[in-house]
Order: structure tokens, then C-alpha cells, then sequence
């Protein structure tokens, strides 16, 4: 089944002509997730994002699913509690990106430290506690534990080891923030889902009672504008939600969300080398930890959290958002001695925090929400979720993680049951959201690394080199295997290689990617893991769409321009002397 530009079209066509059960606003993982719910429950179900599928927070993430130790701290355990027990299942539903990868916590007794030895083994307890880490076989390997100042250092030469009095050793998992985005979508467009990007909503429709019972968007793409009638409409846009509620005249017009944003910086492995992802306090009384992590033979790091009130679709990384990184990692990591020269590659994203006190009416808390409230520092805002019911019916579900979206969606599900009550029965059948795998996962997930070698084996049986087999089985999942079958037939694209121009044709084909920056940033993170390589790709890549979409000059020199910005933006070439 192809999810391509062929399919928009006639998407569209149904969007206009079918009224829908529900449609979603903003296909980020929020959306994703109550898109593939929804789907798999039989419910005609629409999504539209305004940009490409997980152009938003949901690809500028730290590229984890992990419980947020740190909220212990702030004593947001509901959140904790929510989310560390959600790994296991995210895991169990898309295994082939869901990676577990132990995280070391060094502890410093400095100002402002989140945590001391004490602490941290609480803390760490408490966490493997609510996972229920000693319970499952697979799982107790990873349970934690505490190492000395020698341990931490024989692990982490580079660390400084001025007030260094050990680590901790937990488990958390590594993510691919984008790819889970459109691994949901799918599944959801493989259940009947009608899936469009590049399609805004511009307007909330009501019936004569006042009613929502449907949207005017705007195709991004032609410029057409049209309605979308559905019986029930949630707004899942993350950071734009209070944008999008204020398009619906009936709405309140308080702002709900706090916005912070938070900065990743890229440097190569050999100017700082850490053998796990390392997670440690700022330093600077800010209630900030900072993480560390080792991908693809670079360095990544982050983050900041400031309150942010600017360009939602082009977060940009500020030089105060570098010096402040830079500062911390250079104290941490003496040796490394970085400068901005250093930064191969940058992201910038907006959390969707909560700006509402807890207590407030109609308010449905899906996870954790403790301490929503503006007062706060950035840092101690809950990153609970909440789910609410505007008087004309327009469903708000925003806030929380990538980790817990599968909760917050099951929220949404929740909801969606209560207001169609008997319609839902008759209609509908009940999911099990945490047995339904995203595209891609369909194999055993408790023993997914023998699995996924097994995978990789098949590629280099076919020709492909060892790397490049394994990228594309972390990519792909169990879709890989389709791909593979195409190995033979499959020539390299000029400035390409054989496994790129497979997962390009793949994306193409399967993954509604419209542009190079689609492909190039969220489809894979080439721009961001592989900057080395990148000047190389963008060509083959820009050429091969061009063809395959049968681009104009125009087109062809939008999308270059666009894919240059995109990388010049992400090497911070503006603030770079
Ligand atoms: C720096 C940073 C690090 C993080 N790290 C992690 C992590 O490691 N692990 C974790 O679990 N969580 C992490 N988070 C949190 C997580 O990324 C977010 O909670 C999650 O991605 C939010 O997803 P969302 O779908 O709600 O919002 P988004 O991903 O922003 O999706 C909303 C979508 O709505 C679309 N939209 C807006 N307006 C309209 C409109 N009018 N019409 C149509 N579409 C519209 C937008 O284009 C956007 O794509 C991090 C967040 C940040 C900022
Ligand atoms: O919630 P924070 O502020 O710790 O930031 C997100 C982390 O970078 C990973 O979830």
C-alpha cells in the first residue's frame, strides 16, 4: 500500500466529499498517536499537518524515551510514573527505534547539584521501582547502580574530576523522534486513515447549535482552501494549541500553554568522545541537567529551556543558547576545550508545556500536569499532559512527552467513547494500544537485537556493506525486508549510494515525502548525524525528486534553496565568524 504524493491527491478529494468521525489538527507524535488508535478502532479518521509530519517539536526532541529522572526533583512523580513505565511499552510497539542505552549519571558536589550519591540511588530505585525493572527477565540486566569517582572517570577519561564523587547507572532508551512520528502515521493511513500533510487549518466550522463539526484548511501546497466536516475534531498542535483553539471564535482567548525552548549542539566524536549517554546538572542553580549522547559517530548535546515567544516553525539556535552549552560542557569536559568552530550541526524545539494551574475546571489531567502553572521556572514546569473539552465540543489534548504520547492518545480515546457512547459500541471496536505496533515493528520485541541483526544479515546476503545494512534495518524495522527485495533491481542514483538511494525510493514511495529537507531531516538525519556527507547527498537527493515529482525550475530551485537553508541554519553559519 503506497503512501506517496499519488495518495494525497485522492486523499484530498475524500476530506472534501466524506464527513469524518474525527479529525485531528497537527500531525506531530500526539496527533500520531490518536491517528493510529483511531484508525485501528474502525473510526473514519483524518489528520492534517500544516508542515511535513513531525516538522514540529516532535523532530527536535533529545531523541529519547526515557521517565525524566530529573522530574523526581520537582517531585513530579505522577509524570515519572507515567513515563518510565511507558518505555517498556513504547518499546514493545516500535522496537526498532526504541534502543535501550544505559545512561551514566556522574555526580559533582557543587551549588545547585539535582542530585547527591544518596539521592540519585533513591531516585534511581524508585525509577527501576516504578518500572518494574526487577520483574522482567529482559530487564533486570538493566537494573541500577552506583559506581565511584575511578569507575566514572575509567569510563569518561575526558570528564572533569574537580568535585567528582561518582555516578549512577540506570537504564533509558534511545529514540528516533521523526521516524516515530511517521511509523504511527503508517500504521494509521495502512488502517484507513486519511493522512495529509501540508494541509492548515484556518478556521473552526460550527452546526447551527454551535456545534464544531468541522475545519477550513488551506493546502499548503496549491493554495486551495476547503472545508473538512467531521463529528468530532481534536486539536493535537502542541505548542500552536492555544493558536489553534483562538481559530475557534467560541474558544476562550486565555493562553494555556508556556512555550520553552529547548538547544541541541552537534560535534564530531573526535572532539568529544562519550561511551554512553551522560546525563549531569548545569551547574548553574538553573535546576537544568544536561545530556550528553553519543550518535553515529558524533557528539550531541543539550538542553536549554527558556521561555520562548518567537517563530514557531523556525525555532532558531541563539549564540546566548551556545555559550550557555558550551560553557557547561567545557567545565564538564575540560579536554574538549569546544568553540562554536566545533558545532557541526544544531536543532532547536519548543516544548508544549503547560501554562495552567492544575485545578482548572473541565480540565482532564491525561499524565502527571502536577505543577502546571507559569510561575514557575521553565525547568520545574510539569511536562504532564491535559485533555480539554472546549463548550462547543473542540477536543484540546496537549502538553506531556514524546515518551507517554501512546497514554495521552488512549486519553483522547477515552473521551472520544464518553461523548459517542452507544455510537461508539455499535460502530467502533475497543484497541489495545499497546499491542498495536507502528509500521516497521512487526517482529518480537523482547528479543528485537537478534531479531533486527537477523535483518542485517539479509542485506549484506544481498550485497550491501555491514553499515550500511544495519542503518537501514534501524530505519526501516521490519520494512527493510521489502526493501531488500528491491536490492537487485536497484541502481545508485548519481552522488548516492546503493543504501540511500534505496531508503530515498523507499520514502518516496512509502512515507509521503515531499521534499528534500523531508527526507534529508526527518525520513533519516542526515543533516543533522552526517554532515560530513551531506553537501554530497543533498544533490543526488534534489535530482532524484526532481524527477520524481517532475519539478519545475522554480520547484527545483525552492527546494535547493530550502535544503541549503536548512543546513547552513543547522552549522549556526550565522553566528559563525
Ligand atoms: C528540546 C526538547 C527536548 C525534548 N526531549 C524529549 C525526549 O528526549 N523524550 C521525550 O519523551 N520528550 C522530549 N521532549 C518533548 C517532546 O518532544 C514533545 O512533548 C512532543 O514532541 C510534542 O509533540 P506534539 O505532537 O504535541 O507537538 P508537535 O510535534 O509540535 O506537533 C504539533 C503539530 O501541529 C502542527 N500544527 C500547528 N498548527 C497547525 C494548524 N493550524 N493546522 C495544521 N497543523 C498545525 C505543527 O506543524 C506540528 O507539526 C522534548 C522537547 C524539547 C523541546
Ligand atoms: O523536560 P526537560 O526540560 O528535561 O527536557 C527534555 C529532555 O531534554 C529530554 O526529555
Amino acid at each position: 500500500m503506497s503512501f506517496s504524493i499519488k495518495d494525497r491527491k485522492k486523499e484530498i478529494t475524500q476530506l472534501k466529499s466524506e464527513e469524518l468521525d474525527l479529525l485531528i489538527i497537527g500531525g506531530g507524535i500526539t496527533g500520531a498517536g490518536v491517528a493510529i488508535q483511531a484508525s485501528a478502532a474502525g473510526m473514519k479518521t483524518g489528520l492534517i499537518e500544516m508542515q511535513d509530519f513531525g516538522g514540529g517539536t516532535s523532530s527536535r526532541s533529545t531523541r529519547l524515551v526515557h521517565g525524566g529522572i530529573r522530574y523526581l526533583k520537582t517531585f513530579d512523580v505522577e509524570v515519572v510514573s507515567d513515563t518510565v513505565k511507558e518505555r517498556a511499552v513504547v518499546q514493545h510497539i516500535a522496537p526498532h527505534m526504541t534502543r535501550p542505552d544505559p545512561m551514566i549519571l556522574p555526580i559533582y558536589d557543587e551549588p545547585g547539584t539535582t542530585f547527591s550519591m544518596f539521592s540519585v540511588k533513591v531516585a534511581m530505585d524508585l525509577y527501576d521501582h516504578l518500572a518494574g525493572i526487577n520483574k522482567k527477565d529482559n530487564l533486570k540486566k538493566y537494573a541500577n547502580y552506583t559506581i565511584d569517582k575511578d569507575e566514572v572517570l575509567k569510563r569518561e577519561p575526558q570528564l572533569n574530576p574537580e568535585k567528582l564523587v561518582g555516578g549512577g547507572v540506570y537504564l533509558d532508551y534511545q529514540n528516533n523522534d521523526s521516524r516515530l512520528v511517521v511509523e504511527n502515521i503508517k500504521r494509521a493511513h495502512d488502517e484507513g486513515g486519511l493522512m495529509v500533510s501540508r494541509i492548515k487549518a484556518i478556521e473552526i466550522l460550527h452546526d447551527k447549535f454551535g456545534g464544531v463539526n468541522g475545519v477550513r484548511v488551506k493546502d499548503i501546497l496549491s493554495g486551495e482552501e476547503f472545508n473538512i466536516h467531521s463529528k468530532i475534531v481534536i486539536n493535537t498542535s502542541g505548542p500552536w494549541s492555544d493558536f489553534v483553539r483562538h481559530l475557534d471564535d467560541n474558544a476562550d482567548k486565555k493562553s494555556h500553554m508556556r512555550p520553552t525552548k529547548g538547544v541541541h549542539l552537534v560535534v564530531d566524536q573526535s572532539r568529544l568522545n562519550v561511551p554512553q549517554p551522560t546525563y549531569f546538572g548545569s551547574g548553574t542553580n538553573d535546576g537544568r541537567m544536561i545530556f550528553t549522547i553519543p550518535r553515529e559517530g558524533k557528539t550531541y548535546f543539550g538542553t536549554t529551556d527558556t521561555d520562548f515567544d518567537g517563530d514557531y516553525e523556525n525555532p532558531k539556535v541563539e549564540q546566548g543558547d551556545v555559550d550557555y552549552l558550551l560553557d557547561i560542557i567545557n567545565k564538564k569536559y575540560p579536554s574538549a576545550n569546544l568553540t562554536i568552530e566545533d558545532v557541526e550541526a544544531s536543532w532547536a524545539g519548543i516544548r508544549p508545556l503547560l501554562g495552567v494551574e492544575k485545578n482548572e475546571e473541565d480540565t482532564d489531567v491525561v499524565t502527571g500536569a502536577s505543577n502546571a502553572g507559569s510561575l514557575s521556572a521553565p525547568s520545574a514546569v510539569s511536562r504532564g499532559s491535559a485533555l480539554k473539552v472546549a463548550d462547543d465540543g473542540l477536543i484540546t489534548l496537549a502538553g506531556g512527552k514524546l515518551t507517554d504520547y501512546r497514554v495521552m492518545a488512549n486519553g483522547a480515546m477515552k473521551k472520544i467513547r464518553q461523548i459517542l457512547r452507544d455510537e461508539f459500541i455499535e460502530k467502533f471496536n475497543e484497541v489495545d494500544s499497546a499491542e498495536l505496533k507502528v509500521s516497521g515493528g512487526n517482529f518480537d520485541s523482547d528479543n528485537a537485537e537478534e531479531v533486527l541483526s537477523s535483518f542485517t544479515k539479509k542485506g549484506v546476503q544481498k550485497g550491501l556493506d555491514l553499515e550500511d545494512s544495519k542503518e537501514l534495518v534501524t530505519l526501516y524495522g521490519s520494512n527493510v525486508i521489502e526493501i531488500f527485495n528491491d536490492i537487485e533491481k536497484t541502481k545508485p542514483i548519481k552522488n548516492l549510494t546503493l543504501a540511500e538511494t534505496l531508503a530515498l525510493n523507499y520514502s518516496l514511495e512509502q512515507e509521503m515525502t515531499l521534499t528534500p529537507v523531508d527526507f534529508l531531516l526527518r525520513r533519516t538525519y542526515n543533516i543533522l548525524f552526517k554532515n560530513d556527507e551531506v553537501d554530497r547527498m543533498k544533490k543526488g537527493v534534489t535530482e532524484a525528486m526532481s524527477n520524481y515529482f517532475n519539478w519545475s525550475n522554480e520547484e527545483i530551485q525552492k527546494y535547493t534553496a530550502e535544503l541549503d537553508n536548512e543546513i547552513n541554519q543547522s552549522r549556526l553559519e550565522y553566528l559563525k565568524k
